[in-house]
């Protein structure tokens, strides 16, 4: 098969984790005879300095001809710390998000059989975690009306859902449950929000039409302790953009590293596939960021965009393989074990696969 894919590597760590991945999908892609057309464009930080702006519509473009997008991350500190920056990185992947029409975002917390005693949590705990995320990731308080009044004194943004938009979602979350253990959990906080009253109560209503999954309805708070307490007891999670931003990274801690989690986001025009770490500024350049989520974002790219099962499993194989070997980066290094580079574990995945 025949594949352009849109490359869009972005800011600080991102170009040194997307090479990994480049590397290694082409390395899947010569081993099962595909060929693969990567088309780069620019987004985030580097757009800006660029071009002026964080989400060219050249690169629009390039999304929308391409067959799937393969994303690194933007960021820069330089706006991070410049909160009255008029043109900001982040906007970039939002209006990204929201011109590809990328309304969910799907993201997997599990363990490797390798690393439980890298995460902080007891193993007890944590051991056989496998649950998924699907966050929506086009509404919500991201995209509402924000703006300041009475001088700049006071700010607000507001959060904004309609029926159908928790609908789409929420269907996806009942479908993907019918395919695991048929339990779905809606996070909110209804007991305070008027958007997570319309999300529970258009959850509620969908039950019916999926008679197998067993719905819990829990309160956003309680489910960032029960997380960590006993994430064994979740399945599927469906929620809103902001909870599911915050909740998933708490949930990478399960794992042992940020570096290890990737994502898929999918929706009405095409699908992107991206770690959930950000740009992590302080290694730029280091060659030391662990590329095994953008890697594992390339497998599921592999799986779902282009429904090639064996070759997302020979990316999963052989990154376990790394991690029962010990080619992790620093991260994941023990106590004086060797910490290996970004690229060496990018070439040693190749070499074994
Ligand atoms: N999707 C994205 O592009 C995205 C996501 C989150 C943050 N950001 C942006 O990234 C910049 C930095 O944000 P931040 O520091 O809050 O989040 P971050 O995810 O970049 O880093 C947080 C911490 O996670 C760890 N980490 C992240 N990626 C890692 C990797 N590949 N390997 C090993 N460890 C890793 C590091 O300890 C790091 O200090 C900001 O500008 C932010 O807006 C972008
Ligand atoms: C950078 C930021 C806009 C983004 C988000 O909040 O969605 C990031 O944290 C993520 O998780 O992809
Ligand atoms: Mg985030």
């Amino acid at each position: 098969m025949k594949f352009n894919i849109a490359l869009l590597a972005g800011d600080g760590i991102g170009p040194e984790v997307i090479n990994e991945a480049v590397k290694v999908s082409d390395a899947i892609a010569k081993k099962f005879n595909h060929e693969i057309t990567w088309t780069p464009a620019l987004t985030g930080a580097c757009a800006i300095d660029a071009v002026g702006v964080p989400y060219p519509d050249e690169t629009h473009d390039i999304c929308m001809k391409a067959d799937a997008v393969l994303f690194g991350a933007i960021g820069h500190p330089k706006y991070d710390n410049d909160p009255s920056a008029p043109v900001r990185p982040e906007q970039g992947l939002l209006l990204m998000r929201k011109k590809l029409g990328l309304f969910a975002n799907v993201r997997p917390t599990f363990t490797f059989p390798s690393l439980i005693d890298n995460s902080p949590l007891k193993r007890e705990r944590i051991e056989g975690t496998d649950l998924v995320f699907l966050r929506e990731l086009t509404g919500g308080i991201y995209f509402g009306e924000k703006g300041r009044k009475d001088d700049g004194e006071t700010a607000f943004d507001n959060c904004v859902y309609t029926r159908a938009e928790v609908q789409r979602l929420a269907k996806k979350g009942f479908e993907l449950a019918m395919t695991r253990s048929k339990k779905l959990c809606c996070v909110d906080k209804a007991n305070v929000l008027e958007t997570s009253r319309l999300w529970r109560e258009t959850v509620q209503a969908m039950e019916k039409d999926y008679p197998e999954v067993t719905v819990s309805y829990e309160f956003v708070d309680a489910v960032a302790m029960r997380l960590v307490q006993w994430p064994n007891s979740y399945d599927v999670l469906i929620t809103e953009n902001l909870f599911g931003d915050i909740l998933t990274d708490e949930a990478s801690v399960i794992s042992g590293s940020m570096g290890l989690m990737p994502s898929a986001s999918v929706g009405v025009h095409t699908s992107l596939y991206e770690p959930i770490h950000g740009s992590y500024p302080q290694a730029t350049g280091l060659n030391i960021a662990n590329p095994l989520a953008t890697i594992l974002s390339a497998a599921m790219m592999f799986e779902d965009a282009f429904g090639l099962k064996d070759e997302a499993e020979a990316i999963r194989a052989v990154v376990n393989k790394s991690l029962e070997q010990g080619i992790v980066t620093e991260d994941l290094a023990t106590k004086g074990s060797k910490a290996y580079k970004t690229s060496e574990v990018g070439d040693w995945l190749v070499e074994n696969l």
